[in-house]
């Protein structure tokens, strides 16, 4: 049955996710304190995104915006479309660095149209919005703890699709974030791995994965030799030379730090000593883990929010 919709805006705050964790690849994954917040309402006609922050001037501002295109996949599943719709982003999370700003717009998309309609959490219940987040980005290790918050582990089963589970994190965990300045497209890292592994090195991924999710909740002192990877980061180092040499510097300080998601940032879970800080080009942010997930609530974006560095200032 066509669905009706709310007269007034909803909005949502979704969280910068780190994935893969090093060996967990496609399948664990860590929500941030770095938020994202997109509000949309259903209006007569056509479709207008407004975006402050990152992105701003560069992405689409019509039916091209990643969050319509989730909201418009949203709605298909919840029986149809509004008339219209007006969306507005604040985005703090930095695109195409590893950092799940895909997945972030995403979610904001499937919980925004889910909200607008009356009934939308009986016509589409939490499992069917990871489903459908994560075939959107079509892997669920960045969307599951944006979604949920907290350390994820996510998987598909055949004709079922994207499932999650949230475990607690150790409270010593305190991740930093190496943001370069320079760009990577996922879908060009995931380009740059090979249909193939040798056998001892994914046997040992699995080792080490498995020491991850005890390190993270419950053993932090075995973060760096639980985050050894052989799966993904050594064959995607000649495309992010930078990355490569950040993180091997890194690992030899004794550093648990691996490639946040597809890259190119570096994501450390043991504290950096200042003098292995990289320098130029290089934004350092120290972050807290986010144990909430993507939080919906009624109403426009506030004033702090619509402001980027009135928000910067308040958190
Ligand atoms: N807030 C946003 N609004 C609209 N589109 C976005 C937004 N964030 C990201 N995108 C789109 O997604 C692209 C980046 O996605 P990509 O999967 O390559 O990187 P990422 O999600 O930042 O990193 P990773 O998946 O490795 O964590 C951007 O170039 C842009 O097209
Ligand atoms: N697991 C994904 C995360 C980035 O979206 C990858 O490494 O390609």
């Amino acid at each position: 049955m066509r669905p009706s919709f709310l007269s007034e805006p909803v909005r949502v705050r979704v969280p910068a996710t780190s994935a893969n964790l090093g060996p967990g690849f496609d399948t664990l994954g860590l929500a941030l304190a770095l938020y994202d917040d997109v509000s949309a309402r259903v209006v007569p006609a056509g479709c207008r995104v407004e975006i402050a922050g990152q992105g701003a001037g560069e992405l689409p501002t019509d039916d091209g915006h990643l969050v319509v295109r989730a909201m418009r996949a949203a709605f298909e599943a919840l029986g149809g479309q509004p008339s219209g719709l007006a969306v507005e982003c604040v985005n703090r999370i930095p695109q195409a660095r590893g950092l799940g700003s895909s997945s972030a717009a995403i979610v904001a998309g499937v919980t925004l149209a889910r909200a607008l309609v009356v009934d939308g959490e009986e016509r589409f219940d939490d499992a069917a919005v990871l489903r459908l987040a994560a075939d959107l980005e079509g892997h669920p290790d960045n969307v599951a703890p944006c979604l949920l918050g907290g350390f994820t582990i996510a998987w598909s089963e055949p004709g079922v699709g994207a499932r999650a589970r949230r475990l607690p994190v150790a409270p010593e965990v305190r991740p930093t974030v190496l943001v370069p300045d320079e760009r990577g497209l996922t879908s060009v890292a995931r380009a740059a791995l090979p249909a193939v592994v040798p056998h001892a090195d994914a046997a040992r991924n699995a080792g080490r994965a498995a020491l991850l999710v005890h390190a993270l909740t419950t053993e932090p002192a075995l973060l760096f030799a639980a985050t050894e990877d052989r799966l993904h980061q050594g064959y995607r180092a000649p495309g992010m030379p930078a990355t490569a040499d950040v993180l091997a510097g890194l690992r030899a300080a004794g550093v648990a730090a691996v490639v946040s998601g597809a890259g190119p940032t570096v994501l450390a879970l043991t504290s950096i000593p200042d003098e292995h800080l990289p320098g130029m080009g290089w934004a350092v942010q120290r972050l807290v883990v986010d144990v909430a997930g993507a939080r919906v609530d009624r109403g426009r974006l506030g004033h702090a929010e619509r402001d980027p560095v009135a928000a910067g200032r308040k958190s």
